[in-house]
């Protein structure tokens, strides 16, 4: 049986400036479940991101990983068992090479190096990097900074993945290896994404969100084929749903 992995409850954050980004969010995922969240720009995917990795907190609400509530003091067991990949790869890779960029995070845990060399040869290895491990990071390609940025959270060895827009920006041959990457692990995901095509393939459950509410929380197959309630929240059906020609 599956359990709660992540629970939000009357979430609600807005910015400094009064901006309301999300309102009175409730929301279950458990454990391994693969779960595509969607909506039109602005609607509040990154905020609600933010939110589940504690880069943000509630104004109002609470969110568990399992019983834990995010708080300031709970951040660090946070941070270990979620890994949080940016949307764009810069944020994330900061060190000279490949190898200390993943490396960062185990050693700022305290790993002994011993066991953070496994974790970095296992993780590159893993997304088809380990050739890169002595480059210099910020000269990598989009492809390779992407692939790289996954591996500095897998070297966390966490059990929840959270990526935002993972394929923007990718070629088709990239962005192909990606998804068939994600498709192997059996993390708890959560995905906020434009690529529907991407959640259609990836993720069974798909929550729908529209100026900082959920509108739709069900079976992916269901909510992407829903072509009224797709256009009402600002978005068109998945290409491949579409007749183009
Ligand atoms: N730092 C900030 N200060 C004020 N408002 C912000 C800030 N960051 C985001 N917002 C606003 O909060 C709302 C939600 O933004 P968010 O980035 O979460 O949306 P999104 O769904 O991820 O959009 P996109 O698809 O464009 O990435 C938007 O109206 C945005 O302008």
């Amino acid at each position: 049986m599956s359990h709660h992995i992540i629970s939000f409850r009357e979430v609600n954050f807005s910015y400094p400036d009064g901006k309301k980004a999300i309102e009175d969010i409730n929301l279950t995922i458990h454990h391994g479940e693969s779960v595509g969240v969607i909506g039109a720009n602005g609607a509040g995917k990154s905020t609600l991101l933010m939110l589940l990795v504690g880069l943000l907190f509630p104004k109002k609400g609470e969110i568990r990983i399992g019983d834990t509530p995010i708080t300031k003091r709970t951040l660090a067991y946070i941070r270990q068992r979620i890994g949080y990949c940016f949307q764009n790869p810069d944020e994330q890779l900061f060190m000279n090479t490949v190898y200390d960029d993943v490396a960062f995070g185990p050693r700022n845990f305290g790993i002994e190096e011993k066991e953070v060399e496994k974790r970095v040869i296992n993780a590159l290895g893993t997304v088809g990097c380990l050739h890169l491990k002595d480059r210099v990071t910020y000269k990598l390609s989009g492809g390779e900074k992407r692939a790289v940025s996954i591996a500095t959270i897998l070297s966390m060895e966490p059990d929840i993945i959270i990526m935002d827009e993972p394929t923007s920006a990718l070629d088709p041959g990239a962005r192909r290896r990606l998804i068939n990457l994600l498709k192997s692990f059996e993390h708890t995901k959560i995905i906020a994404t434009h690529d529907l095509d991407m959640v259609l393939e990836l993720c069974e459950r798909t929550v729908l969100i529209n100026e900082g509410k959920i509108i739709a929380d069900g079976s992916t197959k269901e909510i992407l084929t829903d072509k009224k309630l797709l256009e009402s929240s600002g978005l068109e059906l998945p290409l491949c749903m579409q007749k183009i020609y």
